[in-house]
């Protein structure tokens, strides 16, 4: 019959879905493709299946009305099966009356399942039920093929097909029926079962068949051991049954090719809604790439022997299938995102990341949806989510990334604003927490950007937000922290210059109530210095804010540091300048401004023993006394002075170290005190010994008697110069030289001369006399061995000689000096 088909309709190949072995085809991916040549048909295709005794006319039958090619028997040669497993074909061209159909969207499948009650197989019905099992779980339509002559009469065969294929539905969809978990879809699933009667000469009217058919599905029905959940269904809750009959082929061959084009319309007339045959019910709601996954799954399921659970089985596609669309669908638009995205984060373009993620977001969703959304709606919705969460999070990652370079930029501009800040007239803190607002509302209009774009979630936002405002308070930190340091700086270096500058010049110039002068300057300059951080507690006690924004606790540390600072500095300045020789200078000092000089600073011309005795008494107590109050640091009051902050207080480890402030007043220790007392002792020892000295010098002088002495005694020579004209005149000559030498300050020169004339003339003599010795000695040489005691002579003359010289070189020494 195949010559009715118009020859420019090619035939369409079969391929064996399952082979005799049960095993499932492979190539069905690849079949697919080359039939549909790379069509994307989703849900718009048919799957009919037909069973029937073997060699029935099935293959036949299909192959007239579909224009496939599925194997069919040679009568003439033997009468065999020839359909082995289950074969699928694709077909678009249904044969019709309005000729070969091939509408769009018209795709159909068939598979021709291996005959029934076939000799080859014997009594081995396994493979009957299981391809009765798979026919059900995927297709639409089971064209049911029987012989006329069997309807009415019991045919075992016959009716034990029609029982398994019951028996399998009711396995598949029975226990669904009550389940609530189950997909809506797979509850309402039907089945149509068309039974089509070959060799229907029509004594038999279709309508008597159809009836007779009918009662005897109706009782088979009834005899079935249902399921609990499915005692009172009926047939017709999960199938549709229709009746065709189709005329003896060899006998009445137009008849039998118009009853099979008459059936043609009915598998392509849309339009005739009561006979056609694909109702809506009937579809299994898979795309076809889903099918075939589908279909593999459940005859896995069913060759295993292990629950067929349908609705399970397509949500498991959805899932699978959603899940690779999902992930197909990340590769594409997210395979080159790091590359793509980095140059804008570089950049720090917003606008242009904005407008790349908006981008990838709405076509990477657009992708998913279209091809997602055609399998199981929950599932594809679920998925749906985790497509977003993972793009969310890809997102999050960048806008992160970017958001913190701003927000790094924010806060850093944060310090220069604070510096660049001219507003006197705010305190530190009140400009810091100012600047952060501004910082802050900046950020979150950045933030805002993105979130309009719906490119960042509520979570993120959160999360970005909390960085942030660690991030600025972090910073907010370290500025207080700088600012505190700068006070502090500022305050050791005011309070240094104040203690150096006072407290050694009160120490070097000690007084009895000296400790009360440092202390009270001590305690006015702390004041002075910290006078603008002073505030008043509600208890009226002082208190200090510095004005960086901390607690009162914090303040207070503050505060009590730099206490301990000026107290450090005081006492470094104290114990440093206290040493041993200093307070032996100082000690000195005061002893000699008692004992040297009057209340005038007049020194004192010393009259006798007595009075230097009693001025060196008086000047040592005071000395001794100024001693005592040195040694240890105590007010008038005799109280000690201690400090009054200690260093567990301020927990300092910084650059001042811990020292231990009790000790301040303890200045100098007992082995001092002793090794000072004697240098001081020794000290105004030599100097009362001078002023002794010197009152010896003023009065020791030459007596009168004496020069009356000499004035009797030298009469004789003084009368005689006086009378020799000569020496008078050179007397007055050597006293008019000696004035102006000694006027003019040439007493230098005039010594010099003199010298060099001395000089001149012993060498002259000296070499004279060698010259002398040594003629001498040359001549007794000849003539005579010399004995040894001129050789000592001579050695005699040497030392003398020698010695002379020496002492000529001291004189010139002596001279010079
Ligand atoms: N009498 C009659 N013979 C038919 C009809 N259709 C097909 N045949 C013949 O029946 C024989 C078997 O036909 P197939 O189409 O191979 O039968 P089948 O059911 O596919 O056989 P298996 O695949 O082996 O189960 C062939 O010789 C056909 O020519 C029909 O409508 N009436």
């Amino acid at each position: 019959m195949s010559e009715e088909i118009p020859a420019d309709t090619a035939k369409n190949m079969a391929v064996q879905l399952i082979n005799e072995d049960k095993e499932f085809s492979q190539g069905l991916p690849v079949y697919f493709n080359n039939c549909l040549g790379g069509r994307d048909i989703d849900q718009n295709y048919h799957v009919i299946s037909v069973f029937g005794s073997q060699s029935s006319g099935k293959s036949t039958l299909l192959n007239l009305l579909f224009n496939t090619n599925f194997d069919t028997m040679d009568a003439h040669e033997k009468r065999q099966q020839t359909t082995k497993g289950i074969w699928l074909s694709h077909t678009q061209a249904v044969n019709t009356n309005r000729g070969v159909r091939s509408d769009p969207g018209s795709d159909i499948f068939i598979l021709d399942v291996e005959g029934s009650d076939g000799a080859e197989r014997g009594e081995d019905q396994d493979f009957e039920r299981k391809a009765a099992l798979f026919a059900i779980a995927v297709s639409e339509v089971m064209i049911i093929n029987l012989w006329e002559q069997q309807i009415g009469l019991y045919q075992g065969n016959n009716m034990g097909l029609l029982k398994t294929v019951f028996e399998v539905n009711l396995s598949l969809f029975g226990k669904n029926s009550k389940r609530s978990d189950a997909s809506s879809h797979s509850q309402k699933h039907k089945m149509l079962l068309l039974f089509v009667i070959r060799d229907h000469i029509g004594v038999t009217p279709l309508e008597s068949l159809s009836s007779t058919l009918t009662s005897e599905l109706e009782n088979i029905w009834k005899d079935l051991s249902k399921p609990a959940s499915c005692q009172d269904s009926t047939i017709y809750d999960f199938f549709d049954l229709k009746f065709v009959g189709l005329s003896h082929k060899i006998l009445r061959a137009d008849k039998f090719l118009e009853d099979v084009k008459n059936l043609g319309d009915n598998f392509s007339n849309k339009e005739n809604n009561d006979e056609y045959l694909f109702k809506p019910e009937f579809h299994h709601m898979l795309p076809l790439d889903g099918w075939s996954m589908y279909s593999e799954n459940c005859w896995d399921q069913i060759e295993n022997n292990k629950d067929l659970d349908l609705p399970t089985q397509q949500i498991l596609v959805a899932r699978f299938k959603t899940d690779e669309i999902m992930n197909e669908t990340l590769t594409k638009y997210f395979e080159n995102y790091d590359s793509n995205i980095k140059p804008l984060i570089l950049e720090n373009n917003k606008d242009a990341l904005i407008e790349m993620l908006v981008s990838i977001k709405v076509q990477s969703t657009g992708m998913y949806d279209d091809l997602a959304s055609r399998y199981t709606k929950q599932i594809y919705l679920e998925n749906r989510i985790k497509l977003l969460s993972k793009i969310n999070d890809k997102f999050q990652e960048t806008i992160e990334l970017f958001i913190q370079g701003t927000s790094t930029e924010l806060i850093d501009s944060l310090k220069k604003s604070l510096s660049t800040n001219d507003d006197e007239t705010s305190s530190f803190n009140e400009i810091l927490i100012e600047i952060s607002k501004d910082i802050t509302t900046r950020f979150h209009e950045f933030i805002s950007n993105f979130k309009e774009k719906d490119l960042i979630n509520e979570e993120s936002i959160a999360e970005l937000n909390a960085k942030f405002t660690k991030f600025l308070n972090k910073k907010q930190n370290e500025l207080r922290a700088i600012q505190v340091k700068s006070i502090i700086s500022q305050f050791k270096k005011n309070m240094n210059f104040a203690i150096k500058d006072n407290v050694i010049s009160y120490l070097a110039n000690p007084s009895d109530d000296v400790w009360d002068r440092v202390m009270s300057f001590f305690k006015r300059s702390m004041d002075e210095l910290l006078i603008k951080f002073e505030t008043t507690s509600d208890n009226s006690m002082k208190t200090y804010d510095f004005q960086v924004g901390f607690t009162p606790e914090l303040n207070d540390t503050i505060y009590k540091r730099l206490r301990y600072i000026a107290w450090y500095l005081l006492n470094v300045t104290v114990h440093d300048y206290l040493k041993e020789d200093a307070v032996i200078g100082i000690l000195r000092e005061k002893f000699e401004n008692s004992f040297r000089y009057d209340e005038n600073d007049t020194p004192i011309l010393w009259k006798d023993e007595n009075q230097i005795d009693n001025a060196f008494k008086i000047a040592k107590e005071q000395a001794l006394n100024i001693f005592g109050v040195l040694c240890i640091a105590k007010t008038t009051d005799n109280t000690e002075i201690i400090p009054d902050v200690r260093v567990e207080d301020v927990e300092v480890e910084d650059d001042l170290g811990i020292y231990h402030l009790e000790r301040f007043a303890h200045i100098i220790n007992e082995i001092q005190k002793e090794k000072i007392l004697r240098q001081f002792r020794r000290q105004i020892n030599l100097s009362v010994l001078d002023a002794k000295r010197s009152m010896i010098t003023t009065t020791t002088h030459i007596p009168i008697w004496v020069y009356a002495l000499i004035v009797v005694l030298g009469w004789n020579e003084f009368m005689m110069i006086l009378r020799n004209p000569l020496l008078i005149t050179l007397l007055l000559l050597g006293v008019v030289g000696a004035y102006f030498v000694n006027k003019f300050d040439l007493w230098g020169p005039v010594l010099n001369v003199v010298n060099s004339a001395i000089g001149e003339t012993r060498s002259t003599i000296k070499d004279k006399l060698r010259t002398f010795v040594l003629e001498e000695g040359e001549l007794n040489q000849s003539n005579r061995k010399q004995a040894p005691d001129e050789y000592e002579m001579n050695d005699f003359k040497k030392e003398q000689e020698e010695e002379e010289e020496e002492k000529v070189i001291d004189e010139k020494k002596d001279i010079n000096e």
